[in-house]
Parts: C-alpha cells; sequence; structure tokens
C-alpha cells in the first residue's frame, strides 16, 4: 500500500528573477507556484495562492499581516522576503506561530550606497532640470546664474542610520571632499571611524548638515521623523534625501519645506504610497526629485537577491541554517 506523499508547497508572489526559480526548481524540494506577473498579485489571489503553503516568498510591496498569516495556515514555516526591510510583515504575529523569516542584507548594500549617491548628486546638481532644460529649448547659452546647485566639496553630511547601507553611502561620499560626517541612531558606531563619522544628537545634525540623508529602517521610532519640527531646523540651503523608507517622512511637511525655500531641494527614492500618485503636489516641484525606489535595482544585485532568498526559503522548509535569517 503507498502511503501519500506529502507536497511541500511554495507560493511566490510575482515574477522574480531566474536566478532564484531555477535554485527552487533544481532543488526539487517542493511545488511551487508563482504568481507570474511583474505587477503586484491581487489580494485575494495571495490569500488564495497562499493557502495550505509551507513556504512564502513574497517583496517589500506584499502586506504580510494576520489575515495572509490566517489564510496560509499551520503548514507555514518560513517566509522568504525579497528585501532588506521588513517592515511589510506582522513581525509580532510571525513570531508567535514560530514562522522562520529570511531576508537579504548585505547584497543590496552597494547597489543602494550607489543610487544614494546618484540621486544626491542628480538632485543637488539638479541635473533632472537640466535635461528638461535641453529637451525643451531651454538652453540658450552659458549663463553664469543659471541651473546652479549645492557641491559636496567642503560640506558637512549628516547621515540618519549609519548601518550597513548607511556606511556604505558615507564611505562613497567621503572621497568627493566632505569635510564633516556627522551620524546620528540609536548607538554610536565602532565602525564608524573609517569614515570619521562623528555621532550627534539628530537636531545637531539637522540643523549643521549641508546634506541630510536618510538611511534609517523603519519602525515605531523613525515613524514620521522627517517633519515640519525637522525641516524647520534644516539649513535653508540644505539637501535631503531618504532612500530608505517612504514613511520616515511627513511628505505635506517636506512639501511646505520645499515650496516655501525653508530648504532647498529634496531627492527621494522612496515615498508613500508607491507609487506616489501622478498628481501628487511633491511631483509639480522642480526642486524634489522622485525616483520609484530602485535603490537595489541592478541586474546582478536582483539576480544575488532571488538567489539569497531562494535559498533562505529552501534552508526554512528543510529545517537547516538560513544564508540570511532574520533574528526578531
Ligand atoms: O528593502 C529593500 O530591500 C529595499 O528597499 C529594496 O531595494
Amino acid at each position: 500500500m503507498h502511503t501519500a506523499q506529502k507536497i511541500t508547497k511554495v507560493f511566490i508572489t510575482r515574477r522574480i528573477p531566474q536566478e532564484g526559480l531555477k535554485i527552487l526548481s533544481q532543488a526539487g524540494v517542493c511545488k511551487v507556484s508563482l504568481w507570474d506577473s511583474d505587477e503586484p498579485v491581487p489580494r485575494a489571489e495571495l490569500l488564495k495562492g497562499v493557502a495550505g503553503a509551507h513556504g512564502l516568498l513574497c517583496l517589500l510591496s506584499d502586506k504580510i499581516d494576520t489575515e495572509v498569516l490566517d489564510a496560509a495556515g499551520p503548514n507555514l514555516k518560513v517566509i522568504s522576503t525579497l528585501s532588506v526591510g521588513f517592515d511589510h510583515m506582522a513581525m509580532d504575529e510571525i513570531k508567535k506561530r514560530g514562522v522562520r523569516v529570511g531576508y537579504t542584507p548585505d547584497v543590496l548594500t552597494d547597489a543602494t550606497a550607489e543610487l544614494t549617491v546618484a540621486l544626491l548628486l542628480a538632485t543637488a546638481r539638479r541635473l533632472p532640470e537640466g535635461v528638461v532644460e535641453v529637451i525643451n529649448g531651454g538652453w540658450s547659452t552659458w549663463k553664469p546664474l543659471w541651473l546652479c546647485g549645492y557641491g559636496l566639496s567642503g560640506s558637512t553630511v549628516g547621515v540618519i542610520g549609519l548601518g550597513r547601507i548607511g556606511m556604505a553611502i558615507a564611505r562613497r561620499l567621503k572621497p568627493f571632499g566632505v569635510k564633516k560626517l556627522l551620524y546620528s541612531g540609536r548607538t554610536a558606531k565602532s565602525n564608524a571611524a573609517e569614515v570619521e563619522g562623528e555621532y550627534v544628537p539628530l537636531d545637531t545634525l539637522v540643523s549643521e548638515s549641508d546634506f541630510v540623508v536618510v538611511s534609517c529602517a523603519l519602525t515605531p521610532d523613525t515613524q514620521g521623523l522627517c517633519n515640519k519640527d525637522f525641516f524647520c531646523k534644516m539649513k535653508n540651503t540644505a539637501v535631503f534625501i531618504n532612500t530608505s523608507r517612504g514613511a520616515v517622512v511627513n511628505q505635506e511637511d517636506l512639501y511646505q519645506a520645499l515650496s516655501s525655500g525653508q530648504i532647498a531641494c529634496a531627492g527621494l527614492d522612496v515615498t508613500t504610497p508607491e507609487p506616489l500618485p501622478t498628481d501628487h503636489p511633491l511631483l509639480t516641484l522642480k526642486n524634489c526629485v522622485v525616483l520609484p525606489h530602485i535603490g537595489s535595482a541592478t541586474y546582478s544585485t536582483r539576480g544575488i537577491m532571488a538567489e539569497l532568498s531562494a535559498n533562505n526559503l529552501l534552508a526554512g522548509l528543510q529545517g537547516t541554517d538560513m544564508p540570511s535569517e532574520l533574528k526578531f
């Protein structure tokens, strides 16, 4: 008599790079169903797809809350997110249910730091405005006072959150001739000496920096951190950059700060919501550069993220050590 073999089920919430899918199919230990689209899985399909799954591979844009966990049911052993951020998941509920979580730190640090530097320079030196002027005929001649911006040489840069990505940003900015590098966060960092980083209270960072770069995780402590009070303390000539999570910023307050000249300009790779509606007031401002959350978007980084999230998932299914397990 045959005993029916228990099938290990995995649900993947989006089309992901082939590198990850290959690892899962070659492992031959699970039956994968995939929401085979570049667009987000509709909620009803997510709830259906996850039902009875042992493993879930999700993205930062999927809200993994009690409803999803209930829909998955008691089989669920592992959630692997294709992201370093995990603010989209109800961690308390996940912990209560004993579900392990994998994520993708380190592998996207360089790409995200690179993008942050690119966004900072594009914003401070007004690159998008310049490109538009060339296209629309606004470039009449070389003009001494036209399209001037702000340079890094001799400046003070303040990094909020000198973690893996914050450090990588600081390392890249220093060679531009940054005079002083301030940072703030929960604790002083022992490796800050490498970038001559000075640990200061947030207020000091905000009021003394020419460039304020937000690189902290979204937590209850950092939600809405960059608000009216914060922007009022910044210099009128200061540049504000956020590549962490949109909800760290109060966008109405940022709009006021930018439109009133309280601060010089802002570059955002993250917003609330994502995507930012095309009629959002921030998009009417010339001194605000908004990117569509592309910090980690290099071909190679996304491939490596997919590999890591597949390996995390397999380890979770098999009860072995994950390459990158989130300890919470
Ligand atoms: O959390 C992450 O992984 C980033 O925001 C995406 O690049």
